[in-house]
């Protein structure tokens, strides 16, 4: 393990403390009431919906165990992660993705750019699945770091997806920023669990009932991680805008229209990072109250 890259040290403000809170964490949901094998009673149903949407509410994450993903799912994507990232840097550039080419208003023009997916296993490639959509999922590697408690293997954001799935493993290191204090908070590996958090899009799209929420990943000293987030994403040319259904007089709408090709193509290069593009986030199209 070599020296950290200065380019990876945060300043003082940003950087992690080593001791972190693992108390009030984010709620862990047991689906298996409605597995399809059990009988779920109106009661239980209302039941977890409603633990689903305080979870949203108070925390914009939350654990589900039982959610019926076969291990073996899981397995082979870990696997395939693993062998991914033992592969070249060569080897990893592979297989374009698509998306506007600038982020003028106007410009209907998309561009591909270099992702770097696993060729194989074959069944693990899963674009095919979401005509339209910009969906992906990201394979995320965090090497041993010999100072972690100056830089962040991510540093904090929100997603601009509708919602996130990730998978990480027993490694730890995901933090929320908790609504209620504002303390960063240790997502606390789970056997067999998946991470679920609202992005941006589901943000506006619920009117600021559900809240996207600042999240970063600390690195360790000691054990290299993995982690691997499916963004759910709609298709580039889809205007976001609250959903009608939640608003009326009483409840007008919080958010402009904004156009969700041009909005992540914008947020690549930006989200809290100080590259000379304006950092985006959807406050910018929220209308005045
Ligand atoms: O590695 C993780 O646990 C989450 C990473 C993350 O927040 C992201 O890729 O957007
Ligand atoms: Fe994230």
């Amino acid at each position: 393990m070599g020296e950290v890259d200065p380019a990876f040290i945060l300043e003082p403000e940003h950087r992690p403390r080593i001791s972190y809170i693992e108390g009030k964490g984010v709620p862990l949901i047991d689906l298996s009431p409605i597995l399809s094998s059990n009988n779920v009673s109106a009661i239980e149903f209302e039941g977890l919906v409603k633990d689903v949407g305080d979870a949203c509410k108070e925390w914009g994450f939350f654990q589900v165990i039982n959610h019926g993903v076969p291990l073996e799912k899981r397995e082979k994507i870990d696997d395939a992660s693993r062998k991914f990232f033992a592969q070249s840097l060569e080897e990893k550039r592979k297989e374009p993705t698509i998306l506007p080419a600038s982020l003028e208003p106007d410009d209907n023009e998309v561009t591909e750019f270099n992702n770097q997916c696993p060729e194989y296993p074959p069944g693990l490639r899963f674009y095919g699945f979401f005509k339209d959509q910009t969906s992906f999922i990201r394979l995320n590697h965090y090497p041993p770091c010999p100072t972690p408690e100056l830089a962040l293997g991510v540093g904090r954001h929100k997603d601009g997806a509708v919602l996130t799935i990730v998978a990480q493993d027993d490694v730890g290191g995901l933090e929320v920023k908790r609504k209620t204090d504002g303390e960063w908070v240790r997502v606390k590996p789970t056997p067999d669990a998946y991470i679920i958090n609202v992005g941006d899009t589901m943000q506006v799209w619920s009117n600021d009932r559900y809240e996207s929420v600042e999240h970063r990943v600390m690195v360790n000293s000691e054990r290299e991680r993995f982690s691997v987030p499916f963004f759910l994403h709609t298709a580039h040319y889809t205007m976001v805008k609250p959903l009608e259904e939640l608003i009326n007089n009483q409840n007008p709408a919080k958010y402009r229209p904004f156009n969700w090709g041009k909005f992540i193509a914008n947020r690549k290069c930006s989200n809290f990072q100080k590259l000379n593009v304006e950092n985006l986030q959807i406050y910018h199209f929220k209308i005045s109250e």
